[in-house]
């Protein structure tokens, strides 16, 4: 195992009384794509704009390869931050409708001074575009001039064009209509590993994880309840919350009718149950649960859950 190119520790975000992000330890592998799940209101968000520095951590480290990314400053954070690059849900809202395509995809470069010559740089933004399955001729053309799919080609080639390690992906497919999002994810795990780019990919939508994910950590009320590889954390959930999300994403093939549906809504940041998060809306939860909350504990294959039941 090579060393994570990103890792926080016990990283902790609040807002006033709000817990967003209560004690979250990850670890993405160089080169992979990790994904970040839950329901709205988990803290996913709150921990994306927390690896970027985009916000201030209230306590906990965050580790950027061999930099503690919390201690950067001025010329070194500006150096960090042209390797980490973010694509947001909101395709038309993300890009400046002012700029032509081509602007979009010099300016990071200008920014971060990369290429040399305006014409060596429009020539990276051609090839780009080329990439993402874009013509030459959408160079000067406008953002509102395009569909949803074709302006998150557009962010992506925008987040690429700083060369970037880390991509983090927040709900990228999640505005677009449901014909455009496996085209866009496909495109998506093209770019990662052809670039061998380190992504964090964030949806609410285990269906749309699964599909580009290679390890996964599920987050309930600011912490991560379970994690690991893809395919153990699908086939072998180990966290009742895990258990209930699967079976209640549509098209889920889970019809033993063993598995509880997700029951009620996530309760408020600001009012985390006491002990166990999730036992409000557990369908297994007993006396320990009220008093304790439950640590991470293997469970074999590299995955991990938080759960009393594994105890039994
Ligand atoms: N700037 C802020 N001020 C106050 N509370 C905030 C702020 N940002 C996030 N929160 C709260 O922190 C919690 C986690 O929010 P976050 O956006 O990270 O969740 P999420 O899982 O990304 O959900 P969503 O998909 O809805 O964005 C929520 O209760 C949210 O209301």
């Amino acid at each position: 195992m090579t060393a994570p190119l990103l890792e926080t520790r016990a990283l902790c975000k609040t807002f006033g009384k709000v817990q967003a992000v209560r004690s979250v330890d990850l670890a993405l592998p160089r080169g992979r794509t990790f994904g970040l799940v839950g329901e709205s209101g988990s803290g996913k968000s709150t921990v994306a704009r927390l690896v970027l520095r985009l916000i201030e951590a209230t306590s906990g480290d965050i580790r950027f390869g061999d930099e503690d990314l919390r201690r950067l400053g001025g010329e070194a954070l500006r150096r960090r931050r042209r390797r980490m690059q973010m694509i947001f849900q909101d395709p038309y809202g993300s890009l400046n409708g002012r700029m032509t395509v081509g602007e979009t995809l010099v300016e990071p470069q200008l920014v971060h001074d990369i290429g040399t010559g305006g014409r060596a740089r429009r020539d990276r933004a051609r090839s780009l575009l080329r990439e993402v399955g874009l013509p030459d001729s959408a160079m000067d053309r406008f953002p509102h001039e395009f569909s949803g799919g074709q302006r998150q080609r557009i962010a992506i080639a925008r987040a690429l064009a700083t060369d970037p390690e880390l991509i983090v992906a927040d709900e990228p497919v999640s505005a677009l209509d449901v014909s455009v999002q496996a085209q866009i994810l496909n495109l998506l795990g093209d770019m990662q590993r052809e670039h061998q780019t380190t992504m964090l990919f964030i949806s609410h939508d285990l269906r749309v994880v699964r599909y580009v994910c290679d390890e996964i950590a599920v987050m309930y009320l600011g912490e991560i309840v379970e994690r690991g590889p893809r395919d153990r954390v699908y086939d072998r959930p180990a966290h009742p919350y895990t258990q209930a999300l699967l079976t209640s994403a549509p098209g889920s093939p889970r019809k033993d009718g063993k598995r509880a549906k997700l029951a009620g809504e996530i309760p408020s940041a600001d009012a985390i149950p006491t002990g166990c998060a999730f036992r409000s809306r557990c369908p297994h939860a007993f006396d320990r649960c009220k008093i304790e909350a439950p640590r991470m504990q293997d469970v074999g294959g590299g995955q991990t859950a938080a759960c009393h039941l594994l105890d039994r």
